[in-house]
Order: C-alpha cells, then structure tokens, then sequence
C-alpha cells in the first residue's frame, strides 16, 4: 500500500538493529506492511554486534506514524531510538538568519564599520535622508509583519506561532528574489497600534508586507499606512493573492475556451483573499461574480454590519442569487476558494457547468482535495506546493516587491499588480499550457524576472518610481 493522502509527512526512525537477532529486510517488510513507504535509509553508525541507522518513511498522518513505530519496537532485536518529524527538523533553531556583509577582523575594520566611522555616515543620512536608500539595508529590506491573526487557514493562533510562516515568507524574499526580509510578529490585534508600531519602525524598510491579518481590521490597517508612509505597503494575502489567481484564471480560461466577462464565478470566503480576488476579476472584465461566506451568498438586500460586505454585496451578484454554497455554485463555471478545508463536495462541482475551474485555494488544507475532485473537473488549483498548478502569493510577491525595490516605487498600484498578474501568466506559452500546467512554477527562474521587469515598466508609466530612469546596458 502507498501513501496518497493529501496530508502525508516524512518521519525519520532512529534504530538501534541487534546485527543478530534482526535483519534490515525484516524490518523493511514490517513498514511495508504497515503501509509505510520506505523513501531513505542511512547508517548512522556502525559496531561489531549492531548498528544505527535512519529510516525516513512517507507515512499518511501522525497516528500512521505512530502504529509504524509501534510496529518497529515490537520487532526483536530492534530498539526505537527516536522518532522525528523531518519537518520539524528544519525548523529547529528557525529558518533564517542575519550574516554580515564585511568580515570585521581587527581593529581598523571595528572602526569603519563601528564608531567611531560610522558616525560620519550617521550625519551624512541625518543630512540627506535620502542616503539612507544608499548607505543602510533600506533598499533591499522589507519587513513582513504580522498579528497572527489569520496565519494560513488556521485562524488566530496568535503571533508566537504565526512566526514559522513568517520566516518562511523572509526566507521567499531571498531565495527567489535577494530580497532581505525581518519576520515580525507583533503581540497587539489593535489596528491603531499596529498602524502606530509599524510606522515607527518603517525607516529601516524599503517596504512593508502585511501578512496574516484578519478581516476586515486588515483593510482599515494596510489602508491607513499606504496613506501615511512613502514606502509600498502590500497585504499580501490580498493583492499577491488576486495576481497570481488573475494570472491563472487568464491561462485556465484559454483552455476551456470561455471569457471573463461571460462566465459565472463564485468566490468561497469574503475575508481579505476573497475580497481583493473579486475586486480584481471585476477589473479583468468578470461581470457575475458572487460571494459565499458562512451565511451563505452575500447579495444586495441584505444588511451587513462589516461595511465591506455591503460595498462587496453591491458590486457582486447582479442577479440577487440566494442560499449556499450548494444553492449558488450550480452552473457556475468556476469556483474560487480562499475560505476553509473540506467545505466544497463531489456533488457541488458536479452541479457546476460544463468543463468547471476549480481553484481551492485554502492552506494548508484545500476546499476540496484534488485528488477528489479530480475526475469531475478540467482545471484544478490549490495553494499546495505539493501538486500541480499551484496558485499561491509566492509567485507574486518575491517579484512584485523586486521590482518596487529596484524603481524605489512610493507604493504598489494597481498598473503594478495587473502587470505582475500578465507577467506570471505569460510564462506559460501557449504550446506549454496544459490542464496541468496553467501556472509556473515557482522554481521557473522566468517568474521573478519577468514580474519585476513588468512592474518596473508599470511604475515608471504611472509616476511611482522614484530612482532616476536608467537604460538597461546592452
Ligand atoms: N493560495 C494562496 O496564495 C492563499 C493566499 C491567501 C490566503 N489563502 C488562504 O485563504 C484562506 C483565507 O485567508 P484570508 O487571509 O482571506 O483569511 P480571512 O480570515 O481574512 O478570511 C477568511 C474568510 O473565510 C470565511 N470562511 C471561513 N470558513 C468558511 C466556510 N466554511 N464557508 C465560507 N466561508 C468561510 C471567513 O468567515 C472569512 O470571511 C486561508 O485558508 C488562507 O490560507 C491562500
Ligand atoms: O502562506 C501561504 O502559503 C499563502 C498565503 O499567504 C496564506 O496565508 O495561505
Ligand atoms: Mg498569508
């Protein structure tokens, strides 16, 4: 038996096997049995009567796990050590790290770099301001800051745990694209003081990716200090998510040969992904859109205390439809999830229209697992980095916030995220594009380079960049 499940994870057996009494062909046959799949083997050590070696296993969940080892330690002549979580491995200690740029050797180093040098750059920036964007980290260093509100699909769990995605997200920033990214999480769900705290820490940044904070304080926050500070402020659970779904969409639709402004979308979870994912369709040309939340079908005649359903409920919906998910999804050509796991079932995508979108994009657990859905769609999307098509804002916001950096753009503008979204899109060529293949993948090396180069052009064209225009060197 193998391991298919959506939510499978390497766990690494530490063994002790008594050379006389136990063979590593007994004990590969025990995990087999088990349903364990056997993906690495490694001696740790190695004595006269036994040795210690590393089984990694794909095993379906922690209580698979468990009745593997459990297995294992009824073996004779095999004592479990430990059992880890390969996961867990690489997060010990965390992800990232600061290093230095300069080795700092001996004294006259200490003195440039430290006082009493680095006092004559101190008056130069508190003379030119400006120069901060020359002689401090400011140009190449973003700040990915979070309340721990909304982290993945899993709610408020709070700002401590909320960091091993924020490092994750800094670790993004300077792999696929050199940008150097802080992950902080701050221990306050006040947007006044959030707004406050994040204003007064933005001059070391050359920009600011709010991620992870909950509807709707997320707008009034991300709205407050693009208003208040010169430096882009992107919430990227928003506007990175609406460019890389935008830039799927474009590329699915080509497939089953439909156009924006004729088919029927229905968007599953009105919270910040939601919300900025339509706002972004209906400037691409959607014209029937309508919203799900838990109760039901957002529309026109009902009455909503958050204002930006109202607003979202005036926009949306042009035929009044009512009811849930159920009720509305039938005969909608594509469905969009940014909401919760496991809510969309067989039955609802088999209702929908002929050749449906199916875009289940909640983390870490999609609205529908693509394996279920499978055999009734055309085109399936999640977040998953683990299967194909993968629409999630790492596409995006690398390159987005490259390109910002490199113009030294005042903001992030819409010319900017449309741009980006024609960018990732256009990766795939029409020779390429395939069911399964709608999206690049992120490991593309064209993805960054592309998106950047678009949004440097879009923020040159609408006046946000400020570095003085040069010419590529030919
Ligand atoms: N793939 C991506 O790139 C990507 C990007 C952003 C968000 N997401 C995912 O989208 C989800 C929402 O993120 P967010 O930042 O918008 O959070 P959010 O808290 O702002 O919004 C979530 C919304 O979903 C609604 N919701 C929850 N359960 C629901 C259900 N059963 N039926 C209908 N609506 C439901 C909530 O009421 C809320 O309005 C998360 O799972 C997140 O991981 C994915
Ligand atoms: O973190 C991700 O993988 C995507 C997105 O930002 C999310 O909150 O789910
Ligand atoms: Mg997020």
């Amino acid at each position: 038996m193998s391991v298919s499940s959506s939510s499978s994870t390497y766990m690494i057996y530490r063994l002790q096997i008594d050379k006389e009494h136990a063979s590593l062909g007994e004990i590969a046959a025990a995990i087999e049995r088990a349903g364990g799949d056997i993906v690495g083997i490694d001696v740790i050590s190695s004595g006269r009567s036994s040795t210690v070696r590393d089984i990694t296993v794909n095993v379906s969940d922690q209580a698979h796990s468990d009745r593997i080892g459990e297995t294992l330690g009824r073996l004779e002549g095999v004592q479990v050590i430990h059992v880890s979580d390969r996961t867990f491995l690489v997060h010990l200690g965390g992800k990232i790290e600061v290093t230095s740029k300069i080795p700092v050797k001996n004294r006259d180093d200490l003195s440039r770099v430290y006082t009493p040098g680095v006092a004559k750059i101190c008056t130069a920036i508190a003379e030119q301001p400006n120069k901060a964007y020359s002689l401090t980290i400011k140009r190449n260093t973003i700040a990915v800051v979070s309340d721990g509100t909304a982290v993945l699909g899993l709610g408020d769990i709070g700002p401590m745990a909320a960091m091993p995605v924020m490092e994750g997200k800094a670790m993004l920033f300077k792999e696929f694209a050199g940008v150097d990214a802080f992950p902080i999480c701050l221990d306050t769900k006040d947007p006044d003081e959030i707004v406050s705290i994040v204003k007064a820490m933005a001059p070391a940044f050359g920009g600011i990716n709010l991620e992870d904070i909950s509807s709707p304080r997320c707008f009034e926050i991300e709205e407050r200090l693009k208003r208040e500070l010169d430096i882009p402020v992107f919430h990227d659970d928003q506007h990175g998510t609406a460019v890389v779904l935008l830039a799927g969409l474009l590329n699915a639709l080509k497939i089953t040969g439909k156009s924006m402004a004729d088919i029927k979308i229905v968007v599953n979870g009105i919270g910040a992904a939601g919300i900025a994912c339509s706002k972004m369709l209906l400037a691409a040309g959607a014209r029937n859109l309508i919203g799900v939340d838990r109760s039901g079908a957002l529309h026109r005649d009902a009455h909503y205390d958050n204002k930006h359903w109202t607003e979202f409920a005036n926009m949306t919906n042009p035929h009044g439809e009512t009811g849930s998910l159920s009720d509305v999804i039938r005969q909608a050509d594509v469905f969009i999830g940014v909401s919760a796991p496991n809510i969309l079932t067989v039955d609802d995508v088999r209702s929908m229209a002929k050749d449906p979108i199916v875009f289940a994009m909640a983390n870490p657990v999609p609205e529908i697992d693509p394996e279920v859905a499978k055999p009734y769609v055309r085109v399936m999307a999640t977040g998953r980095s683990d299967k194909p098509n993968q629409i999630n804002n790492v596409l995006c916001f690398p390159g987005i916030f490259r390109g910002a950096l490199d113009c030294r753009a005042s903001e992030i503008n819409e010319a900017m995220k449309l741009a980006a979204a024609q960018a990732i899109a256009s990766v795939v060529t029409d020779e390429e594009l395939s069911e399964t293949y709608i999206i690049p993948s992120v490991f593309n090396m064209k993805v960054v380079e592309k998106v950047k180069e678009a949004v440097v052009e879009a923020a040159y064209r609408t006046g946000v960049a400020r570095k003085a225009w040069r010419e590529p060197s030919v």
